[in-house]
């Protein structure tokens, strides 16, 4: 399913977070979504999976704008893995996981044993099947973090939104969740702070930098040492691995203010 964002813009009271993004997704391609803190990722997300409205623009899924299609239908399209669920803390792991069956059922009819198997599928993708009886509540963050992800799966949509989902898992597990997203073949969206995760594993990236895409490419194209160093503030190498035929980012430092800024901010400091 090809996700198309048409010149979007989001606001949160006066302020504008988001200002006139537009954007092709093909289908079946990952975009990560890379930038600093605050620089409008998690909105620009929202607006997908139908959480924050557009002040202007559309966003389309498959030519379909999403804010002109139900909640359900939207919920069809679009599985969610965000940072800011704790809605299912009450559950076991196979409640919450079921709940992506939610959306296919009709009014409030029950889980079917097709629904169970889907679920159970899921999990043990994503290796919480054995977790099946525990309460969300008790988990670490990691393992909760792998069963949204099974939810997402269980859910069947055809675009994945993913706002973060690597922050509280273990190297193993980052890499694996990014193998498990290109299997699924899905339209992805994910909102990504590893840049070397990005390097690797994404189809595109857009930079995202004060609520505006600041460019898009490869991620090869677009995270070079200059954009490194003027955009994310690191002083870093870019070495290429020949063996798997892909980039790394090497970290040298953060760069330091000028000399002449820092001795205007002390001396201001003073007086
Ligand atoms: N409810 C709100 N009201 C006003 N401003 C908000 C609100 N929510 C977020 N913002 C602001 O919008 C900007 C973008 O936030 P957003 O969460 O989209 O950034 P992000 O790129 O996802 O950041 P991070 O990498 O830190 O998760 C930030 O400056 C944030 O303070």
């Amino acid at each position: 399913m090809r996700v198309s964002f048409d010149d979007v813009s989001v606001a949160r009271g006066q302020r504008t977070i988001v200002a006139g993004v537009s954007l092709e997704v093909p289908s079946g391609t990952v975009l990560g979504l890379l930038g600093t803190n605050g620089s409008g990722k998690s909105t620009l997300l929202r607006a997908v999976y139908r959480v924050l409205r557009p002040s202007a623009g559309r966003i389309l899924l498959d030519g379909d704008d999403v804010w002109r299609l139900s909640p359900r239908e939207t919920a069809r399209r679009v599985a969610v893995v965000a940072q800011e669920t704790n809605d299912e803390f009450g559950m076991t792991v196979s409640q919450a996981v079921l709940l992506g069956r939610t959306p296919h059922h009709r009014g409030f009819s029950l889980d079917t044993a097709q629904d169970r198997r889907i679920a159970a599928r899921a999990m043990d993708r994503v290796g919480v099947g054995d977790l099946a009886h525990r309460q969300v509540g008790e988990l670490s963050g990691g393992e909760r973090q792998r069963v949204l992800l099974a939810r997402a799966i269980t859910q069947q949509a055809r675009v994945l939104v993913l706002d973060e989902p690597t922050n509280h898992l273990d190297i193993a597990h980052r890499l694996e969740l990014m193998d498990l997203i290109r299997e699924t073949g899905l339209t992805t969206l994910i909102a990504l702070h590893d840049l070397d995760l990005a390097l690797g594993h994404c189809d595109r990236v857009a930079l995202v930098a004060d609520g505006r895409i600041d460019r898009t490419g490869t991620p090869d194209e677009v995270l070079t040492t200059e954009v490194l160093r003027e955009r994310f503030r690191v002083e870093a190498a870019i070495i290429r691995n020949p063996e798997r035929e892909r980039s790394h980012i090497l970290l040298n430092g953060v760069v330091r203010d000028e000399p002449a800024t820092a001795a205007v901010i002390l001396k201001g400091h003073h007086s």
